[in-house]
C-alpha cells in the first residue's frame, strides 16, 4: 500500500510513504538527462539501487561524508566541483539518498546549483521522512550554529521507502521519534496516545504503528509547511523544542544526533510553558514522561548553561537581541514567548540540568 501526501504550495508535490518504492522515481526527475545521487558511504547499495531505478538518464553518484559530518560547506563544495565536472543543467537532478543530515546537504546544494535545479529525497531515516525532508529547508551547519547557510527549497518529490527502516540503528530510530513526538505535542494528540499505548511498537521499523506514526507526522508538517513555506508566521511551530536542542548540538561540536538534542530541548521548552503559566504541569510532565519511554536523553549538564544561553542568540527565530521560543497554551495549541528573561531561562533549565 502507497500513501500519498500532498504538500501545497506555488510548487506542489506529493511525499510518498510505502515499501519498495523504485517505480516512483521516473516520475519526479521527468526530463532530467543526468541525475546526481549523493549518498553516505554506509548507504551506497541503496543509493546504486536508487539510482538503477531512475531509468535512462546519466548517474553521478557522490559520496560524502556520514551525519553532521556532511552537512558542511566545504562537502556542499566538492558537490557543486562534481556537478560541474558532469556538465549538470538547470533541467537535470540532486538527489539525496540518506537520513535527515544527507538529505539537508542535497536540497543545499541543489538550491544554490545554478541558482536552484529540482531535487528528491529519498529518505531513509524516521527523523528524514517524517520531518527533514519534507517541507524545503535545506541547509548546512557552520561554526557558529545549526543549518546557519541554507535555503527554502523545495523538492520535486518525496519517497519514504519504510523497507529502508530495517538497517536503521534502533538508536535512530528512536532519536527520530523526538521529531515524532513534538509533532503530537504542537498539533496531533493523537501521536502522545500511540506512542504512550505501546512504546515498543512505536520503535517497530516492521510494525503497522511506526507507519501510522510517520504518516501522522508527514501530515502534521505538510500542513504547516502548505501555507507558510518561508516560516513567516505559523511553521515556526515546528521548531519546538529546537532554540535549546540546536545550542545543544552546537556546544556538542554536532556529534550529538539531532533527536536527542530535541529530546533535552522539548523537556524545556514544556518547563518555560509551565513556568510562564501557559502550560498545564500534566501536559509538562507528559513530555518527559513519554520521551523517556522512547529511551530518548532528558537531562544535560548542569554546568553547559554558560555556554548554551550565547548559542541560543543565534537561533533563526531570534529577532535583534529578543530571543523567541515556541511554548504551549496547552495540548497542540503553540505559541510564543518573546523576550524572557534570563532569569527565567535558568529556572526552566533547571528541569533538564543533571
Ligand atoms: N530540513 C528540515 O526541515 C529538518 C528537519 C528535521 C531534521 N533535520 C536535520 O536532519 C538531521 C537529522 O536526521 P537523521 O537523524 O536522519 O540524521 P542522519 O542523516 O545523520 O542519520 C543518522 C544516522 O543514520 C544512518 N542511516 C540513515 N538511514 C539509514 C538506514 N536506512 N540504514 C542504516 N543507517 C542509516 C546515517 O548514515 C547516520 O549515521 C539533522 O541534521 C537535522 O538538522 C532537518
Ligand atoms: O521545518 C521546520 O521548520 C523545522 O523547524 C523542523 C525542525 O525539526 C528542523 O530541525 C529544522 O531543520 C530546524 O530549522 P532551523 O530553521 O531552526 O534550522
Ligand atoms: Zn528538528
Amino acid at each position: 500500500m502507497v500513501t500519498r501526501i500532498p504538500v501545497t504550495g506555488d510548487r506542489p508535490y506529493d511525499v510518498v510513504v510505502g515499501r519498495g518504492l523504485a517505480g516512483e522515481l521516473p516520475a519526479m526527475i521527468e526530463g532530467a538527462a543526468r541525475v546526481a545521487v549523493l549518498h553516505p558511504p554506509t548507504l551506497r547499495e541503496r543509493a546504486e539501487a536508487v539510482a538503477k531505478s531512475a531509468g535512462d538518464v546519466t548517474v553521478v553518484p557522490i559520496e560524502v561524508p556520514d551525519a553532521e559530518r556532511g552537512k558542511s560547506i566545504e562537502v556542499a563544495a566538492r558537490c557543486w566541483d562534481a556537478l560541474g565536472a558532469a556538465g549538470f543543467t538547470r533541467t537535470d537532478v540532486v538527489v539525496g539518498v540518506g537520513g535527515g543530515a544527507t538529505t539537508d546537504l542535497a536540497g543545499y546544494v541543489a538550491a544554490a546549483w545554478l541558482r536552484g535545479v529540482r531535487w528528491v529525497p529519498v529518505s531513509t531515516s524516521v527523523a528524514g521522512m517524517v520531518d527533514a525532508a519534507v517541507g524545503g529547508k535545506t541547509a548546512v551547519n557552520i561554526a557558529a550554529g545549526k543549518n546557519l547557510v541554507g535555503a527554502f527549497h523545495p523538492p520535486a518529490g518525496v519517497l519514504c521507502d519504510l523497507d529502508a527502516l530495517d538497517t536503521l540503528p534502533a538508536e535512530d530510530i528512536a532519536a527520530g521519534l523526538a521529531e515524532v513526538v513534538k509533532g503530537g505535542f504542537i498539533a496531533d494528540p493523537r501521536i502522545l496516545e500511540l506512542v504512550e499505548a505501546d512504546p515498543a511498537a512505536a520503535l517497530d521499523p516492521r510494525g503497522d504503528v511506526l507507519r501510522e506514526l510517520v504518516e501522522r507526522k508527514i501530515q502534521v508538517k505538510a500542513d504547516v509547511v502548505g501555507v507558510d513555506l518561508k516560516e513567516s508566521g505559523l511553521r515556526e511551530i515546528l521548531n519546538y523544542g529546537h532554540t535549546l536542542g540546536h545550542a545543544i548540538e552546537r556546544r556538542e561540536k554536532y556529534t550529538w544526533k539531532h533527536g536527542h538534542a530535541i529530546a533535552v530541548g522539548l523537556i524545556f521548552a514544556a518547563e518555560l510553558g509551565r513556568l510562564t503559566g501557559r502550560l498545564d504541569a500534566a501536559t509538562a510532565d507528559r513530555h518527559r514522561t513519554i520521551l523517556e519511554s522512547l529511551g530518548l536523553p532528558t537531562a544535560y549538564p548542569e554546568e553547559a548553561w554558560a555556554d548554551l544561553l550565547p548559542a541560543m542568540r543565534v537561533d533563526k527565530k531570534a529577532r535583534a537581541a529578543t530571543l523567541r521560543f515556541v511554548v504551549l497554551d496547552g495540548l497542540a495549541k503553540p505559541g510564543i514567548l518573546a523576550g524572557p528573561d534570563e532569569d527565567l531561562l535558568r529556572e526552566a533549565y533547571a528541569a533538564v540540568a543533571r
